[in-house]
């Protein structure tokens, strides 16, 4: 494959360019291109109903040599995933986390998917066992039903997040439609980050700065000697949270610590696969000089300091020196000043207090944001700078430690972080999602406030009234010890030489060459035929997913909608508020009218409590019978990549919603299930939403692209795209179209081969990797 540009291109444009299999229209940059997937990683939560609609269409998957599956938001973290006398109806209770669990092992079984079981030490979350594995290689792009896709940009990959429909399409076809993101470079001034300060606390500083939207639309290249400087998990962690700021995907160019970093892991292409090629090219991965970036923002990393959420969204953050924000901070902008007093009310907070007051009752470290080796080395460091006596978990609080995955875990072990945690009073557990998300029961409790090293501190994310703190794993280890949140710069100097000393004593600072031999067994010989025989019971797989083509165009077919409006007068609408994460455990595409802003509609618990929170105006007539909705705060379906949004707007009888920008993935949900998003400017939202709230009926045109609001003579014009104006006019199935080309597809494919070897030699699960020593030492 030609690595000769001709004009300055960034390093996004670089990986596009070579993973265009067909375009349809070259003379137009803006029509979508079917772009190749070199990799894609599967988790329970997101790929049930893809399988679903495969299998009733009949279609196989293309790739599973190209496919790596996992379950990691369901599982439980306790103990007990190694005995003898295991069961997974016994260590799985709770049965619509088993249910989506045995979807998953069933899926994988009838179409060939390499997959980690929860029994197999590779299981761990989903991005951080891609990465771990070497599964996900610069310049490649690789795609998961998951927003947090974006943190394996670290190796210079194109990595980024899809929905439930697009992960049908990849399997179908091993590509996507896409239409190219815009460039956007980070540039992050200075050397290196001031002592104490982490790629963690760089990512919520940008954030603050450029907004949960400030990326949206866009691919963003963090880039700068800072960016250089940090370890390639650290990059991991900026990259993760490039979601968090609205991107589609956050890239870091790969270097000599990328290839040192991949250098010996088990899906790495070995010499005589390619390795020498592989790396030769992955010095071209960078964006050249002079190369145009649509937006750039500049960081000055003096400014930074241990970062801390106040609020819940992640752009509600502060230095650690800083105060809670008070509402009348932003006099000029009276509608926020609102949101922030909702906000204090919601986190029990005063404004003006001091972030280092606020006490803390429980610690999560864990995450695809922090829950690498690195971060718990960091946390394990910082506990022995304390000492014996200070470095103990405070009394009353419960303070949990989740490794990434098992290959963590147990590196953590052979280290003997596992024992200086436990030491100090923190939980030591199995890898997963856990209380990121708390879908396996790992919860807080309402009131309950947490220092956490996720991502995301939406409101009841991590259960319901929790209350979330965005922070670093030093920061959580200091919240833990004192009970608050402190700055623990002083400390982390102190725990950087600890930590030297932990690893030198152990093992060396060196990748263990027998981390990854000798995995338990592969289960997917011996798994539980009951599983398959009885089908549990608590399963809602519904033929949503098309049983036939002619109702599968007709789901995806919109031409008006003529209806009550209903007016939602927020910002950063994200996807957890549309759907709740406890309600996304369903097989099946239906069923999801209750689920829409469930914690808004119903009092307290989602999963029993009935009664109506009538002030909410869902609950209230006309507002029930609603058919389009109005957003007049910006980047309405941020966040997860959850589709269960679209089919919860579906399932209440909502076709189309109007607002001043969405979330890029829900986007292209929304399009997939025929759901018309209008974007207009915000003073037309603010317009339409007043009218709305007369609960006067609007009609919504895609035809003439007009909205009409009934009784008055004003006709406001809005443009949506022609191609996605056309798909959904007609209701064209994304599947079907590629399908037509299927030829173009193995051309690629073919081409691939030849140019690029080393992608293809990822089929290496015989279940016992042994140790592998790859190439020299190598020329940078
Ligand atoms: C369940 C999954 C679709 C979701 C995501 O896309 O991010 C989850 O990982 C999350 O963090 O909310
Ligand atoms: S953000 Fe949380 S729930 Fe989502 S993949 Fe990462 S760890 Fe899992």
């Amino acid at each position: 494959m030609d690595t000769h540009d001709r004009e300055p291109t960034t390093l996004y444009d670089k990986i596009w360019s070579k993973h265009v299999v067909y375009d349809p229209d070259p003379a137009d940059a803006n029509t979508p291109k079917l772009i190749y997937i070199d990799r894609h990683l599967v988790h329970e939560v997101s790929s049930p109903q893809a399988f679903d609609g495969l299998w009733s269409a009949n279609r196989s998957v293309r790739r599973p040599d190209c496919t790596l599956a996992t379950a990691d938001h369901n599982v439980p973290t306790s103990p007990g995933r190694f005995t003898s006398s295991f069961q997974t109806s016994e260590y799985i209770k709770e049965p619509a986390s088993r249910a989506q669990y045995t979807a998953l092992e069933k899926n994988v079984r009838k179409s060939g998917i390499p997959y980690f079981s929860l029994r197999d030490t590779r299981q761990g979350i989903v991005h951080v066992i891609g990465g771990e594995q070497g599964f996900i290689l610069p310049g490649a792009v690789a795609v998961c039903g998951d927003s947090h896709t974006s943190t394996l940009g670290a190796f210079g990959a194109l990595a980024f997040g899809i929905g439930t429909s697009e992960v049908e399409h990849v399997l179908a076809t091993q590509t996507l439609r896409l239409r190219k993101s815009k460039n956007m470079r980070i540039l992050i001034r200075s050397t290196h980050l001031p002592l104490g300060v982490t790629s963690k606390d760089l990512i919520l500083h940008i954030i603050r700065t450029i907004g949960t939207a400030g990326g949206t639309g866009h691919v963003i290249e963090y880039a700068g000697d800072v960016v250089k400087s940090l370890s390639v998990e650290a990059r991991m962690t900026m990259c993760n949270m490039s979601i968090e700021a609205g991107a589609r995907a956050g890239l870091v160019a790969p270097d000599e610590k990328t290839v040192e970093y991949l250098r010996g892991r088990p899906f790495v292409p070995r010499v005589e696969e390619g390795w020498d090629e592989a790396v030769e090219y992955w010095k071209t991965l960078r964006s050249d000089e002079g190369a145009k970036w649509d937006k750039e923002v500049v960081i000055d990393v003096e400014e930074v300091e241990p970062t801390v959420t106040w609020g819940t969204s992640p752009e509600d953050n502060v230095p650690i020196s800083g105060n809670v924000p008070r509402p009348g901070d932003f006099l000029n902008d009276p509608s926020k000043g609102e949101g922030v007093k909702k906000t204090l009310e919601y986190m029990g907070l005063k404004g003006g207090e001091k972030m280092v007051d606020i006490k803390i009752d429980k610690v999560f470290l864990g995450s695809c944001t922090n829950s690498r080796i690195e971060d718990l080395r960091t946390a394990a460091g910082v506990l022995l700078a304390l000492g014996a006596e200070k470095g103990k978990v405070a009394e009353g609080m419960r303070a949990m430690v989740v490794p990434g995955s098992g290959i963590v875990k147990r590196q953590a072990e052979a280290e003997g972080l596992d024992v200086i945690f436990q030491r100090a009073g923190f939980e030591w557990r199995e890898p997963g999602c856990s209380m990121c998300i708390g879908l396996n029961g790992d919860q807080l409790s309402s009131g309950e406030r947490c220092a956490s090293t996720s991502n995301r501190n939406f409101k009841d994310r991590q259960g319901t009234g929790g209350r979330t703190h965005l922070v670093s794993p030093a920061m959580a280890v200091g919240a833990a010890v004192t009970g608050r949140l402190v700055d623990v710069r002083n400390l982390v100097k102190l725990g950087k030489e600890k930590e030297k000393e932990i690893i030198k004593g152990k093992m060396g600072t060196d990748l263990p060459a027998t981390l990854f031999d000798d995995p338990s067994p592969m289960p997917v010989d011996n798994l539980d035929e009951e599983h398959f025989s009885k089908p549990d019971d608590t399963s809602t797989a519904t033929s949503g997913s098309g049983s036939n083509a002619d109702s599968r165009r007709d789901s995806r077919r919109f031409t008006s909608v003529h209806g009550v409006a209903v007016p939602i007068r927020m910002e950063n609408v994200d996807t957890d508020m549309l759907v709740p994460a406890p309600l996304l455990k369903g097989l099946g595409k239906s069923g999801f009218a209750r689920a829409l802003f469930n914690r808004f509609r119903f009092k307290t618990n989602p999963d029993t409590n009935k009664e109506e929170e009538l002030d909410f105006v869902l609950n209230r007539e006309p507002f029930r019978r609603a058919k389009i909705m109005i957003c007049d705060g910006r980047n309405f379906g941020c966040g997860s990549s959850r589709e269960h949004a679209v089919w919860a707007l579906k399932d209440f009888g909502i076709t189309c919603v109007i607002a001043p920008s969405f979330g890029d993935i829900f986007f292209n949900n929304s399009l997939q299930n025929g759901v018309l998003l209008v974007v207009l400017p915000q003073f037309t939202c603010e317009e339409l939403a007043t009218y709305a709230e007369t609960g006067g009926e609007m009609e919504v045109d895609l035809v003439k692209e007009e909205i009409r609001c009934l009784g008055q003579d004003k006709v406001f014009s809005f443009k949506v795209d022609p191609n996605n104006r056309d798909r959904l006019l007609k209701g064209l199935d994304d599947i079907d179209l590629t399908l037509s080309v299927e030829e173009k597809i193995s051309e690629y494919e073919a081409r691939r081969k030849e140019g690029w070897r080393w992608l293809e030699l990822v089929s290496r699960l015989d279940g016992n990797f042994k140790k592998r020593v790859i190439g020299g030492s190598m020329e940078w």
